[in-house]
């Protein structure tokens, strides 16, 4: 922790210590795109395309292309994205000939196969009071510092309806990914939030490593990025406050088993392509109290580089 508390102090940075019109100019021809796995965002992923569109396209020229993947939606997420001037793909249409699995992990691995940019920014479709701030603040490392390859968000995150100091969000990060982080991955502990679907990273660094399925993939991405690069390639931004949909208790759950499998993937002995778990669930039926079981399997998909040029 030692380390990780030196590193914190020198890799932490805030999203309003970067002024735009500097990193207009730092980042000459580097191209930056933003990818959005997106999975039932209709009611989010409209205005969040369109302020990237406005603010960091037309009005600031920081970002190049605006990429959604469609991960099986069953709202209208692909044509709002596409109506706000999204590039939209689906997530089966990608790389077709390895197939296609559920979960968020799919749909940011295959997001590699289909970005021209040379820095890639993941975003999550659900987030509300989305600013162009969130991108400003996670470009602003990688324009400014050459050494560095990922820039991971973290910010305040209340229970959507709770005061903005106060916490409440998180719950994986909190109560599943900070223990196990401390035990098996302690050079990660100085993330604030390791958990958070906002990173920005330079292509050549993501395309060399597998991607984890599902709710895995954002620790899975932390874990192999500091294998490959080590802790001081990676940085951290403050972007100060996000609000987004929170899902119930049973979904949390499930995401938590991918968390735990996403550790043993990638740091227990042994190399394995997938993690089987299973949980007891209980439901009501009527009156009665049924139990039952929930099966997770968390499988790790290759780097993409070996996918697009075997
Ligand atoms: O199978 C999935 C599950 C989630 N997501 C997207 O991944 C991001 C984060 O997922 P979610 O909001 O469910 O996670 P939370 O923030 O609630 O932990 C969102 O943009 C989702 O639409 C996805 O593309 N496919
Ligand atoms: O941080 C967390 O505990 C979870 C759940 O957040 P909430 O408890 O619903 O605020 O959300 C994060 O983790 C997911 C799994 O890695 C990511 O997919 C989400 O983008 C991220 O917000």
């Amino acid at each position: 922790m030692r380390d990780a508390a030196a590193w914190f102090d020198t890799h932490t940075y805030r999203f309003d210590q970067f002024d735009p019109a500097a990193l207009v100019a730092a980042k000459r021809d580097t191209r930056v795109s933003v990818l959005i796995p997106a999975r039932d965002e209709a009611a989010t992923v409209g205005a969040i395309v369109t302020t990237l569109r406005s603010e960091l396209m037309d009005r600031v020229p920081l970002v190049d292309e605006i990429i959604v993947i469609d991960s099986h939606s069953t709202d209208a997420t692909a044509d709002i994205a596409a109506e706000a001037g999204a590039t939209v793909f689906h997530v089966d249409e990608v790389v077709p000939h390895v197939g296609s699995r559920p979960g968020k992990g799919e749909a940011m691995w295959k997001a590699l196969a289909v970005m021209t940019g040379d820095i890639g920014i993941y975003l999550d479709a659900d987030v509300q009071e989305f600013t162009a701030d969130f991108v400003i603040g996670l470009l602003g490392p990688l324009l400014l510092e050459d050494d560095l390859v990922f820039v991971k968000a973290f910010y305040d995150r209340p229970w959507s309806s709770g005061p903005p100091r106060s916490s409440g969000g998180g719950r994986v990060t909190e109560l599943v990914a900070r223990p196990l982080i401390l035990d098996r991955t302690p050079l990660l502990s100085g993330f604030v939030q390791p958990l958070a679907g906002e990173c920005a990273f330079r292509a050549d660094a993501l395309l060399t490593i597998p991607f984890v399925s599902d709710y895995g993939v954002d620790i899975g991405l932390m874990i192999d990025v500091l294998r490959e690069h080590g802790l001081s390639a990676m940085a951290q931004v403050d972007l100060g406050l996000r609000r987004h949909r929170h899902q119930d208790l049973a979904a949390l759950s499930a995401m938590a088993q991918h968390v735990q499998a996403a550790f043993d993937l990638r740091t227990a002995p042994g190399v394995r392509e997938s993690v089987e778990s299973t949980a007891v669930v209980f439901h009501r039926e009527g009156t009665e109290m049924r139990m039952g079981e929930r099966t997770t399997t968390t499988v790790q998909r290759p780097p993409m580089r070996d996918v697009l040029s075997p």
